[in-house]
């Protein structure tokens, strides 16, 4: 499946952000370089030091537990909203996955570990909801550093309000003989940014702006953070926004989990007028965030490779 050229993500650590650091202005100021300039030239890169190696072995096994859990118990999880309950389909047999809502809440995270262990499993509730509150902050950080960079900052505030999340846990079987090796198939993310985790086996592929596939390996407790269409439909396509597919390694099942930001429906996205001008005319109608999935998912918006550009795209040719 195409070249697996072994170029390295930009790798970006975070930890120094959060010191009494004499220079936290400073390192502020070169992470939001190096975070905009990945982001405008690989639309992904590794994040690391954002949580302990503890913490992420913790989540790591509490995934392993979950789904493990029988089927009529993980089937419990039922929502109306995409990825919230439990998904399995028959177009990407390997695949299944499970959502949690806001998982900063506590109340969500107790909401989803009663009804899949009703006599309690305090590891699970504890580790997914220190988790998720480190992930929120990264989230944050990356954003308001993109904002700086273009001189948005303005926005910031008013888009994280706007914003909800999603918590997707997710598991590729092993292959059975002579399956296909494909465990997810090609596509963008359509949401605002996605932070992402998979374990040690792999298989998270990226394509690169020449087109080259790479194969993503990063550090344990590391995680790869990937712009979505939505973002980019707010800055008028100045970052790049990179296909990705899961291709299995191995025969061993794979464990992953992506932390999604999520335009809420009540607000359309809407690209920012300081960024439309002559040289950047307006790219994408705004749109509705919840009306667009409906679309994508209802009216084979999945089939295609650019299911954005064609529901709200501009066309400029003249
Ligand atoms: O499992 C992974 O590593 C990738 C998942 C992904 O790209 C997605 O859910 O959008
Ligand atoms: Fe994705």
């Amino acid at each position: 499946m195409g070249s697996k050229a072994p170029i390295k993500l930009p790798v970006i650590g975070f930890s120094q952000l959060k010191t009494n650091n004499p220079n936290s202005l400073s390192i502020w100021e070169s992470t939001k370089t190096d975070v905009f300039y990945a982001l405008q030239n690989y639309g992904c890169f590794e994040a690391s030091s954002v949580v302990s190696i503890e913490l992420q072995e913790s989540v790591n096994d509490a995934l392993k537990q979950l789904f493990d859990l029988p089927l009529e118990t993980k089937l419990k999880n039922t929502s109306e909203t995409a990825f919230h309950g439990y998904v399995q389909s028959p177009k990407v047999p390997l695949y299944e996955s499970m959502g949690i809502g806001n998982p900063f809440v506590p109340e969500n995270v107790d909401d989803f570990t009663d009804l899949m262990w009703p006599n309690d499993n305090p590891t699970f509730r504890e580790s997914i909801k220190s988790y998720s509150k480190k992930l929120r902050e990264l989230d944050e950080i990356v954003k308001k550093m993109v904002f700086e960079s273009l001189g948005l900052e303005n926005y910031s505030c008013e888009q994280m309000k706007s914003t909800s999340y999603l918590l997707k846990v997710m598991k590729y079987r092993a292959l059975e003989a002579d399956e296909s090796d494909v465990g997810l198939h090609t596509h963008t993310d359509t949401n605002i940014m996605t932070i992402l985790h998979q374990d040690e086996i792999g298989g998270l592929e990226i394509q690169m702006k020449n087109d080259e596939w790479v194969r993503v390996k990063v550090s344990p407790n590391s995680f790869v953070i990937v712009a979505g269409e939505t973002f980019n439909v707010w800055l008028n396509g100045r970052l790049h926004v990179p296909f990705h597919r899961v291709v299995m390694n191995g025969n061993m099942a794979r464990y992953s989990l992506g932390f999604f930001s999520v335009q809420r429906s009540s607000v359309l996205v809407k690209t920012f007028y300081e960024m439309v001008d002559e040289e950047h005319p307006l790219l994408y109608k705004p749109f509705d965030y919840a009306e667009f999935l409906k679309f994508f998912y209802k009216e084979g918006g999945i089939q295609s490779k650019f299911a954005l550009k064609t529901y709200c795209g501009v066309s400029n040719e003249t």
